[in-house]
């Protein structure tokens, strides 16, 4: 079976609390891009998992992996044959763009479908979101509003259909956990439900992402990327999620070059 797990992007983030087990409580909306990686399995006969990787190289062992997690987890509770898994990367990681938490998703709900688990949806979810705070929303897959620590997903009825999306993403690569250290949580001026559902062209300013303080300072040419991006036209720009990648909504194709941005950058188009 082949499947196709796609990259997302938060619109917004307000990091609330800090919890007592160390997870923050925060706010955000999620939204699907078509930018894909390509994950296949197919089942073996030595009851192993076996893994193997091609595009971007994913350093680590096979176990350390998110969809072999994803299939340890499932094989714990149902009787699974052993499976050949071959993941295609083309998401970048360190991004923010959820990639590893996409794979694992598309892994369990492949599964599922493929060896007819009959796991319902809401299972399903209970299962992603032990794998990863983020996982659980590419379960659903449509735009969502999230809270809790990434969790607690209801639909949004947010459409961008007819926006052209530019989305880059510097050599640089940021883990969470550090992202999460270098923020001070607190309640936001204007809550995110409220700000979502100003125009387009009123969310800068009002529509924020509570990590960029923290990494445009360590980084600031992930600040200059977004400035970049306002000053070729976008109408809203901001980082999604933890970092690296910065995104710009435009009304009209974009004028830009490779070489407008740092070398080495992932630079992904779309029109939503
Ligand atoms: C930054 C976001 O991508 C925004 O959507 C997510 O919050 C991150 O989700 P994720 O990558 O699935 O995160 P996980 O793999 O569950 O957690 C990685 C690390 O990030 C921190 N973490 C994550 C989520 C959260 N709400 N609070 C946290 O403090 C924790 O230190 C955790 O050990
Ligand atoms: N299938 C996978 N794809 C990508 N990274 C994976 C995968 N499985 C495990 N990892 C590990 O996860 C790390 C990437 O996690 P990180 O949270 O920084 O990335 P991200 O995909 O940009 O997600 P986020 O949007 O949550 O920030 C990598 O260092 C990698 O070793």
């Amino acid at each position: 079976m082949i499947v196709f797990p796609n990259a997302k992007i938060n619109i917004g983030l307000n990091i609330l609390r800090k919890r007592d087990d160390g997870y923050h409580e925060l706010e955000t909306v999620f939204y699907p891009l078509k930018l894909q990686d390509g994950l296949e399995f197919i089942e073996n006969h030595t009851g192993e998992v076996h893994f193997s990787n091609s595009g971007i190289e994913i350093a680590g062992k096979a176990e350390d992996n998110l969809v072999v997690k994803a299939y340890r987890m499932l094989a714990a509770d149902y009787r699974l044959p052993g499976i050949d898994i071959h993941l295609h990367k083309v998401i970048p990681f360190g991004a923010g763009l959820g990639g590893g938490s996409s794979d694992a998703a598309f892994m369990l709900m492949g599964l599922n479908d493929f060896f007819s688990l009959n796991i319902p949806e809401q299972k399903l979810l209970s299962y992603a979101a032990r794998l990863g705070a983020d996982c659980a929303f590419f379960i659903k897959n449509t735009p969502s509003f999230a809270s809790g620590i990434g969790e607690k997903l209801e639909p949004l009825p947010l459409s961008l259909s007819g926006w052209h999306l530019l989305l880059v993403k510097p050599p640089i690569e940021v883990g969470t956990k550090e992202a999460y250290a270098g923020v001070r949580p607190g309640e936001p001026n204007v809550g995110l439900t409220e700000a979502i559902r100003f125009s387009v062209n009123n969310w800068q300013g009002n529509v924020v992402n509570d990590f960029e303080e923290g990494i445009f300072q360590r980084f600031p040419e992930i600040k200059t990327l977004k400035e970049k991006l306002r000053e070729r036209g976008a109408v809203y720009a901001s980082m999604s999620g933890s970092g690296s990648s910065v995104f710009g909504l435009f009304r009209n194709e974009p004028l830009w070059r490779d070489s407008d941005f740092p070398e080495g950058s992932f630079i992904w188009y779309e029109v939503f």
